[in-house]
C-alpha cells in the first residue's frame, strides 16, 4: 500500500471522552484492537473531558461502558491491561492556555499521536489552536474529525480552514464509519475481483440501482443535535454519497488514498444538480409520525423527548440521483434513508437488464432481470436473483427465479463482525488514509446537498408524514413508481 506512515501512533488523545460516540464505540474498539493483540505495548490512552474526575472513578465508567456496549463476554485480563493504558485528563477544550497542563500530561517522547475529535465540530478549530499553542503537533501526529463537518459547504470550509491551518492533509484523517463497514469495503472486492460483474457494471447491463439505508431506531435523546441536522446532513451528504461513490466509480490504478479517492471524487462531482426546478420530482423528504415498531407503539418525531413543536426537520429522505458520465447515463440510482422504519436494513439492489429476447416464453412469459443485492447490515452477505430450470421428467423446460445467496456468516463460519470504528482506528494508528475522506470529497457532497437543502426551503413544504414503522411517506413510492419501478422490500 503507498501513501502510508508506518509509524504507528503511542498516544490516543480522545478529546470529548465522556461523550455518546466515546463510550459507545471508541474505547469499545480500542478494547477490541486491545483483545485482538493489536495495541502495542507502549500504546497510552489520554481521554481528554470537561469534567474534573478521579481516574479511579474514570476507569469504572469506561469498565460500564465495555459492559454495556460490547455483547460477547470481556475478558478480565484484557479489560485489567485495557484501563491501565488510560489516562484522564480534564480540560476547556477553548481554553487555549490550559494546554499547557495536557502538555504535562502527554509523553515528550518522539512516537507519534492520534487525536480523535469526538467533540462538536464547531469547537475543532479551538482544539487544534489549544494543541498548536502547547508545542503538542509534530510532522507525524495524526488528527481525526468526526463527522458531519460543518452544516454546509461555507460552514465546512471554515473548519476544515481552521483544521489545515496546523495539521497537513495527510495528517487529517476525516471519519465515514460507513467505510470501515465490512461490507462496504467488500464492494471494492466484489466489482475488481469478478470479471462477471467488472465486465457488466455500466449503462448497458444495469437498468438502475437502488440504496437503502434503513434504521429502526428514532433520535435516541439526540433530538437538540439532530433537529439542527436532519437526515440529509446526518446520512446523506456522507455516508450514502460515500456508498454511492464506491459503487459507481472508475476502477482505481491502485488501492491507494489518492487513488481510490480521485476516482469517488469524480462520481460525487458528476451527480446532475437537483435545484429549484426539479426538486419536487427528484426528492422526497419525510417525517415520522406516532407509530409502532414490532406491535409496540414508538412516539413521533415531534413527541420524542426534548422534542419542540412545529419541527420541519426531516427523518427520511428519498432522491432520485443521476451521474452524468459515460458509464451511468440513463441509469437512476434510487436513495432512501429514514429513521423508525420497520427494521435495520442497509443493502444495495443492482438491476441488471432484462433479456432482449425470450427464447422460453412458452414457459415464462415476461423473464425477470438479474437482481445482484449486497445486504450491507444486518445479515450480511450477496445474493444474486437468477433463473434456473427445474430438475424433473416431466416437463422439459420448466423455469424458476432462484438465488444464489452468499451469507458471510455462513461462509466465515460465525466469524464476528468487526465494528467499523475498530478497523478505522486501526487504520489512523497504521497511518493510512485510503478509508478516509479527503476535503475536496466532502466539499464536492456537500455542493450537491446544499443544492437540494436550498430547494426545500425554497419551496418551504413540510415534511410528508409517515407513521413510525412504515417504509416511509407514500409519496417515496410514488417517486420510483413514476419510472414503472418499485423499492425491493
Ligand atoms: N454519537 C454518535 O453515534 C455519533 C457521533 N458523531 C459525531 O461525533 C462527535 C461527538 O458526538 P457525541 O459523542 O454524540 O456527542 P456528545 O455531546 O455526547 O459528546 C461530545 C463531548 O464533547 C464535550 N465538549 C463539548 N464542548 C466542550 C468544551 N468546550 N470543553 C470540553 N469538552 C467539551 C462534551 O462535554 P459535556 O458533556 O461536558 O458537554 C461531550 O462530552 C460529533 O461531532 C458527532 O457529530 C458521528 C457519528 C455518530
Ligand atoms: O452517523 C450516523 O450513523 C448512524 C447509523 O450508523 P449505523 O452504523 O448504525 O448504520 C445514525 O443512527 C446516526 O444518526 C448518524 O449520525
Amino acid at each position: 500500500m503507498k501513501n502510508v506512515d508506518n509509524q504507528l501512533a503511542s498516544e490516543i488523545v480522545i478529546f470529548g471522552a465522556l461523550g455518546d460516540l466515546s463510550r459507545r464505540k471508541l474505547l469499545p474498539s480500542l478494547y477490541q484492537l486491545q483483545l485482538a493483540g493489536l495495541l502495542s505495548d507502549q500504546t497510552r490512552i489520554i481521554a481528554v473531558a470537561r469534567n474534573d474526575m478521579a481516574l479511579k472513578e474514570f476507569k469504572q465508567l469506561i469498565k460500564d461502558s465495555l459492559q454495556e456496549f460490547i455483547d460477547e463476554t470481556l475478558d478480565a485480563q484484557v479489560v485489567a491491561s485495557f484501563l491501565e493504558k488510560l489516562v484522564y485528563q480534564h480540560l476547556d477544550f477553548k481554553d487555549i492556555k490550559a494546554y499547557k497542563q495536557l502538555a504535562k500530561t502527554l509523553s515528550s517522547g518522539q512516537g507519534a499521536r492520534l487525536y480523535y475529535y469526538s467533540t462538536p465540530p464547531a469547537i475543532y478549530g479551538d482544539i487544534s489552536e489549544g494543541l498548536q499553542a502547547s508545542n503538542l503537533i509534530n510532522a507525524n501526529d495524526r488528527v481525526v474529525m468526526e463527522k458531519p463537518i460543518g452544516h454546509c459547504l461555507e460552514s465546512s470550509k471554515v473548519i476544515n480552514d481552521q483544521v489545515s491551518r496546523y495539521f497537513a492533509e495527510n495528517q487529517i484523517y476525516r471519519i465515514d464509519h460507513y467505510l470501515g463497514k465490512e461490507t462496504v469495503l467488500n464492494l471494492l472486492v466484489l466489482r475488481f475481483a469478478n470479471s462477471l460483474f467488472t465486465n457488466n457494471w455500466d449503462r448497458n447491463s444495469i437498468d438502475h440501482v437502488q440504496i437503502t439505508v434503513a434504521e429502526s431506531v428514532g433520535i435516541e435523546g439526540r433530538w437538540g443535535f439532530y433537529d439542527e441536522a436532519g437526515q440529509m446532513r446526518d446520512m446523506v451528504q456522507n455516508h450514502l454519497l460515500q456508498v454511492l461513490s464506491l459503487l459507481a466509480m472508475e476502477p482505481p490504478a491502485e488501492l491507494c488514498a489518492d487513488s481510490v479517492r480521485d476516482e469517488k471524487l469524480k462520481v460525487i462531482k458528476a451527480l446532475k444538480p437537483i435545484t429549484r426546478q426539479n426538486v419536487k420530482d427528484k426528492t422526497v423528504r419525510g417525517q415520522y409520525t406516532d407509530g409502532f415498531l414490532n406491535g409496540v407503539p414508538v412516539p413521533g418525531y415531534l413527541n420524542e423527548e426534548g422534542a419542540k413543536a412545529n419541527s420541519s426537520t426531516e427523518t427520511f429522505v428519498a432522491i432520485k440521483a443521476e451521474i452524468d458520465n459515460w458509464r451511468w447515463a440513463g441509469v437512476p440510482f434510487y436513495l432512501r434513508t429514514g429513521k423508525r422504519m420497520p427494521q435495520k436494513q442497509s443493502e444495495i439492489v443492482v438491476h441488471f437488464k432484462q433479456q432482449a429476447h425470450n427464447i422460453f416464453s412458452e414457459s415464462y412469459a415476461d423473464l425477470p432481470a438479474n437482481k445482484l443485492t449486497i445486504r450491507l447490515q444486518p445479515d450480511e452477505g450477496v445474493e444474486l436473483d437468477m433463473m434456473n430450470k427445474i430438475p424433473g421428467i416431466a416437463s422439459q423446460m420448466q423455469i424458476q427465479e432462484n438465488k444464489l445467496d452468499l451469507s458471510f456468516s455462513q461462509a466465515y463460519d460465525n466469524q464476528r463482525v468487526v465494528d467499523a470504528y475498530e478497523r478505522l482506528l486501526l487504520e489512523v494508528l497504521r497511518g493510512d488514509q485510503s478509508l478516509f475522506v479527503r476535503r475536496d470529497e466532502v466539499e464536492a457532497a456537500w455542493q450537491w446537498a446544499d443544492s437540494i437543502i436550498d430547494a426545500w426551503q425554497s419551496t418551504n413544504e413540510a415534511p410528508k408524514s409517515y407513521a413510525a414503522g412504515s417504509w416511509g411517506p407514500v409519496s417515496s413510492i410514488a417517486l420510483i413508481a413514476r419510472d414503472d419501478r418499485q423499492w425491493v422490500e
